[in-house]
């Protein structure tokens, strides 16, 4: 009999995959599971719909279902995409689809599942690790860990004890200023690359904002990959961010300022400043932003557990911003990202409630809305936008501010002589009974913007900075040596930048200085001890080398802003009290302490306030 003149599935691939037989009765009840007792799936063969001319020997088909994990590489290499179907199609669709459609000789459906299944997704998986670690891939040229090669969930396990700023730098000192942090990612330390990289013709933002927000679709302005509708969205921010709009915020500064002082005065022992400082930064923030809605100050604890959540929030974010796919995917599941969603949730309330609310003063929110605009300028942006939007000024905000006055505190306690000069600077212009909230002299007080810049540098509130991508359907971006092709991602990462002594001479010291002789400042004489031994010949200056709010057109909004909370805190605390540390405190812990999820993490400095005469 020819395969063709024989009846469909009456007979089977033998042994050695040529010779036919035909079946008994019992192995066609076998076959197509005629005895309705029997449980009918694991036990059938996978002949369902096929004809013996079409089954297919094991090797066959274990052959073809690496030949389409092969294929199925190539796919994941040439479209990035974060839907969930797409994916999941991707990773099971192709051995579902060997399994239902072809038959395979003598294997039940449970066989086929385990077998085609995993050479289905080993293959994938050794491809890409084969090509990822190959002279073929894109980035190849560039050095780093191979676990780095391999997989970003490498760097994300790197990161869970918060010290990834100092790995990166570590790798930098190592490999040299580009190097290889995740398969297509790079991390670069080069000054002269910021402003071509992050200026104004600069590379878009990345995805890792997916990741931290757990969707590709609702995002806040930090995360809008595309340049043009970033900058759309960011006109709203910068009229809120203006100088007339941070003259209106100025009294609400100046009015919570005053309330943590006042607070500050009523507590006997010792106090843990930065859980105080996180307090006022979020009552400030939540009323610039949404004219009120926390009084932690008042509370004097964390009445809702607001800094609990983000601390964890920043955690969680910060591992699904290595692996944005993963974020979506967990996103999708609200109590495996705990406080991330909790904290998402929260910061939308907050905007919902304002929204509803309507506006009784121009807070930051006046301006998201377009309520400033005159009726009729364009569509108003929906609810959405303005939730997502609402949740980005929360974190960024109240975080980074609080980190960088907590780490000021910190340095003043361990450099008597700055914080000596610091004092006779403020004290010059805010005597006892001078109101420490006007920020009339600001301008005139060159230590205190030394001193908060050198805290920046030293201790940068966002230690990685804010990451990038060449587009993937753009061209290749091409800068003397540095080669990005398209889809590259990539971060001038700040912390290995402000600790580069090719910037900043002795850059892991804390010295105000630097920036006053760099300045060429007469307030310090060349000879001072303070320059400890250099002159302006020999200073390591480069500003360029600075960037704590990140560079260009897509830097911190906020930053006119945080300075100026910085500089009116700073006054009002120091004006009133004089700061000493605890006595059994443990310095190296502020070190230890500094953690990058990124944001930095707020060390506990616990401290006895002295009021002063
Ligand atoms: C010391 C305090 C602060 C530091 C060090 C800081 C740092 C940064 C950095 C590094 C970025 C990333 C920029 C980029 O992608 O290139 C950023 C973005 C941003 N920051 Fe700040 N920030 C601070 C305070 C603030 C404050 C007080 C606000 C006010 C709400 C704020 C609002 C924002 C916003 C809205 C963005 C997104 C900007 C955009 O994507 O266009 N930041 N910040």
């Amino acid at each position: 009999m020819t395969g063709q003149d024989r009846p469909r599935g009456f007979g089977r691939l033998g042994h050695d995959g040529r010779q036919w037989r035909n079946n008994t009765p019992m192995e066609l009840e076998r076959t197509y599971n005629l005895n309705p007792t029997r449980p009918p799936l694991f036990l059938a063969p996978t002949t369902m719909p096929a004809s013996a001319d079409e089954a297919l020997s094991p090797a066959q088909a274990i052959m073809i279902a690496a030949c389409l994990g092969l294929v199925a590489h190539q796919v994941f290499r040439k479209y990035e995409t974060y839907n969930t179907a797409v994916h999941a199609a991707l990773l099971f669709g192709p051995p579902t689809l060997i399994i239902a459609f072809v038959s395979v000789s003598r294997w039940s459906l449970l066989h086929a599942v385990l077998v085609l299944y995993p050479t289905y997704l080993a293959t994938l998986a050794t491809s890409t690790v084969i090509y990822r670690l190959s002279p073929f891939h894109p980035l190849a040229r560039y050095p780093g860990p191979i676990g780095c090669k391999i997989s970003k969930l490498y760097l994300a396990a790197i990161c869970v004890p918060g010290y990834q700023h100092k790995y990166i730098k570590a790798l930098h000192d190592r490999y040299g200023d580009v190097v290889r942090i995740g398969p297509n990612e790079l991390s670069i330390r080069d000054a002269s690359l910021i402003d071509p990289l992050l200026g104004s013709s600069g590379v878009p933002k990345g995805p890792h904002y997916i990741g931290r927000m757990l969707s590709a679709t609702a995002l806040p302005m930090v995360g809008i990959q595309d340049t043009d509708a970033h900058l759309r969205r960011r006109k709203n921010w910068q009229r809120g961010m203006g100088a007339g709009a941070i003259k209106e915020y100025e009294q609400i500064i100046a009015r919570r300022a005053r309330q943590f002082v006042a607070r500050l005065e009523e507590q006997k022992g010792t106090v843990v400043i930065g859980t105080w400082v996180n307090y006022f930064m979020y009552d400030v923030t939540l009323e610039i932003a949404f004219g009120g809605g926390s009084e932690l100050l008042e509370a004097g604890h964390d009445k809702g557990n607001v800094w609990a959540l983000l601390n964890d929030g920043m955690f969680i974010a910060t591992l699904f911003g290595h692996a944005p796919w993963l974020g979506v995917y967990v996103g999708k599941i609200p109590a495996a990202t705990g406080n991330l969603s909790i904290l998402l949730n929260r910061c939308a309330e907050c905007a919902a409630t304002r929204v509803k609310k309507g506006s009784a003063e121009k807070d930051l929110f006046y301006y998201l809305n377009q309520e400033d605009l005159p009726p009729n300028t364009g569509q108003p942006p929906p609810m959405e936008q303005l939730v997502d939007d609402g949740a980005l000024a929360i974190v960024a905000g109240a975080d980074t501010t609080s980190s960088a006055v907590t780490a000021l505190v910190y340095c003043l306690l361990t450099h008597p002589g700055v914080y000596d000069r610091l004092q006779d600077e403020i004290d010059g212009f805010y005597p006892p009974g001078e109101d420490a909230t006007s920020t009339e002299h600001h301008r005139e007080m060159p230590y205190l913007a030394a001193v908060i810049k050198e805290v920046l540098r030293v201790y940068p509130p966002v230690p990685g900075g804010s990451q990038r991508q060449v587009p993937p359907d753009g061209p290749v971006v091409l800068l003397g040596d540095l080669y990005l092709p398209p889809g590259t991602i990539f971060w001038c990462h700040i912390y290995s930048t402000h600790h580069d002594p090719r910037n900043f001479t002795n850059p892991s010291s804390f010295w105000p200085e630097r920036w006053l002789l760099a300045s060429a400042d007469p307030s310090l004489p060349p000879s001072s001890p303070a320059a400890r031994g250099f002159d302006r010949a020999t200073l390591v200056h480069n500003e360029a080398g600075f960037m704590p709010f990140s560079h260009g057109p897509m830097n911190c909004v906020g930053k006119t802003l945080a300075m100026q909370e910085m500089r009116m805190v700073v006054c009002a605390l120091l004006q009133r009290f004089r700061i000493c540390a605890q006595e059994e405190w443990d310095r190296g812990s502020f070190e230890r302490g500094y953690r990058d999820y990124f944001t930095s993490t707020r060390p506990e400095v616990p401290v006895l306030l002295e009021v002063r005469a």
